[in-house]
């Protein structure tokens, strides 16, 4: 038997033997090594295509902070449907077209319903509660279910009054008093989701508690704003202490969650009790699913519906507002078009009442305003990121786990092979085809398991408020101080919405007859 070697660092074990095992060892790693750069190198080949990458930062420099939807627009005409980028490591890939988005974001929609993970917004200031970003789970699929119990399409018809009354609410408040539109429209529209969410009723325009929940979303808005937090970047950063020069963010995102829980609580409170003792509008969706639960909900289900009526409001305050703002600047860019839909009002509706909901499908043109306003300046035109849970192959290419799926809604409805002229508004492209509109809402309203869930609620609330503008009212220009007509340019800020900007202007009643009409509607219901 061979004597141990001295210098083994086993004993017992021989020198032969251990020299070996070092060498297996050594060639196993380096294969191990070879084979993880081949299957990087092979799938980096495999990846879609897109721009150039620099070594360790990859695309970060190029990620377009400013209207980022144009910029990805452009480079999908050099790189395709479907292109990839690389932002330090983070993987992006944006979807261009409205076919691979169906197969991906819907057809697979099992691992593309993710949501990317958010420091500032989740982490710091206490979102990510929210249905909105939440990853793909069963607190998502419970929250869904809770909105769709009370928004699907066989239960919005007992909102109609509600919607109907706000726009005709807002109309007359914009002719009384046309400045400042925005806070007019948001004020309109939040009274609208306030008492289908919570049965609340809003007190004029300086409401504690709306403001309060308007404050929440337009911080909501703050912190999906692309490139806008460091700390999204390098997660790291959350660790610094409050102290530091440079972390005025952990400050920031304190008073935002201070805020968040304290507007969720009090109003699911304030629906809880009001619900019950009878002084809250009825239905609304918290109580409707407290009364589902017939006196059993559990801790669980109430603080998911309580962040789930939240989640109602943020995506349906600013989403509606912009989308009634883009409506208005058409109408003052394009007058024809104003005065076709209202001649389609005064033939099918006639001026001895005020148009309903109910009136939608005898107005296919004033379906195509509307479709149209959602392709022209789409609402969400890059929609709300997904995050792939799963390696994948599209078509030969690779995309990794964790991605950051960017749907370029933006693009798909854009695309001049699909939409020619795009820029123009002209709601005479879908023909009065149903069909061709809903090519526009199934890009505009989200994908797959992620989809919007107030789309049919949403529907009512944009009908309701333009086919009553228009039949009572002339949407025209400001004038300045010699007369000229002043047409506001069509401006918006780089947000996650777009929302344009400056939007002015005057409703003109149509005749003395519509606006009685509408202060008598106003005066008797809710
Ligand atoms: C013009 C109006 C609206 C537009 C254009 C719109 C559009 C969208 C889009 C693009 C998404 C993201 C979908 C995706 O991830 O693929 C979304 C999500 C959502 N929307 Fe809407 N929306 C509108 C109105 C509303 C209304 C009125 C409500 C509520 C009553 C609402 C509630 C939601 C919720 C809760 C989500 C999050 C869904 C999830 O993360 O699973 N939206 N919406």
């Amino acid at each position: 038997m061979q004597a141990p070697h001295p210098t083994s660092g086993q004993p017992g074990v021989p020198f032969s033997t251990s020299y070996a095992a070092l060498a297996l060892a050594v060639v196993t790693l380096l294969a191990a090594l070879l084979a993880h750069e081949l299957s990087a190198y092979s799938k980096r080949r495999a990846m879609p295509p897109g721009p150039f990458r620099w070594p360790l930062i990859g695309n970060a420099l190029q990620v377009p902070q400013v209207h980022p939807w144009l910029t990805y627009s452009r480079w999908a005409h050099v790189y395709g449907d479907i292109y990839y980028l690389d932002a330090l490591g983070q993987h992006i890939i944006v979807i261009n077209s409205a076919k691979v988005a169906r197969e991906l974001l819907d057809r697979r929609s099992s691992i593309y319903s993710g949501r990317p993970h958010l420091t500032m917004l989740g982490d710091l200031a206490g979102y990510d509660r929210m249905l909105l970003l939440q990853p793909y789970g069963d607190e998502l699929r419970q929250q869904r279910r809770l909105i769709s119990q009370t928004l699907s399409i066989s239960t919005i018809g007992q909102y109609y009054d509600i919607q109907e009354a706000a726009a005709r609410r807002l109309v007359l408040g914009v002719i009384d008093n046309p400045s400042p539109l925005e806070g007019q429209i948001k004020t309109h529209i939040a009274s609208i989701i306030m008492l289908v969410t919570y049965g609340y009723t809003v007190k004029g325009t300086e409401d504690v508690l709306t403001e309060r929940a308007i404050k929440v979303m337009e911080n909501l808005s703050l912190g999906e704003t692309p490139g806008t937090w460091l700390v999204d970047i390098i997660p790291q950063l959350k660790y610094l202490p409050s102290c530091m020069p440079g972390s005025t963010f952990l400050n920031t995102a304190k008073a935002w969650r201070k805020l968040l829980y304290t507007t969720s609580r009090t109003l699911y409170q304030w629906s809880k009790e009001h619900s019950e003792n009878g002084t809250a509008h009825l239905p609304n969706l918290c109580a409707s699913v407290l009364a589902n639960a017939d006196g059993k909900a559990t801790l669980q289900l109430e603080e998911s519906l309580m962040w789930a009526a939240l989640t109602v409001l943020a995506g349906g305050l600013e989403s509606n507002i912009s989308t009634i703002l883009s409506f208005i600047l058409a109408m003052l860019h394009y007058p024809d078009v104003q005065k076709k839909a209202q001649a389609e009002i005064d033939a099918v509706v006639g001026s001895g009442r005020l148009p309903q909901i109910s009136d939608r499908s005898s107005l296919p043109y004033i379906r195509s305003v509307i479709a149209e306003v959602y392709r022209w300046l789409p609402a969400g035109p890059l929609g709300a990121p997904h995050a792939l849970d799963e390696d994948d192959v599209y078509d030969s290419v690779f995309l990794p786990r964790g991605s950051l799926i960017i749907p370029n809604v933006w693009h798909m409805l854009h695309d001049p092979d699909v939409y020619p002229e795009p820029d123009v508004f002209k709601p005479e492209r879908y023909g009065g085809s149903d069909i061709e509109m809903k090519k526009v809402t199934d890009v505009a309203f989200g994908f797959g398991r992620r989809a919007c869930p107030g789309f049919h609620f949403a529907q009512g609330t944009i009908f309701s408020i333009v086919v009553t503008v228009l039949a009572t009212c002339d949407i025209v220009p400001v004038v300045d101080d010699h007369g000229r007509e002043i047409i506001p340019d069509i401006r918006y800020p780089t947000k996650a919405a777009l929302c344009p900007e400056d939007v002015k202007c005057v409703f003109r009643p149509r005749s003395e007859k519509a606006k009685s009409a509408l202060i008598h509607s106003t005066t008797s219901i809710l």
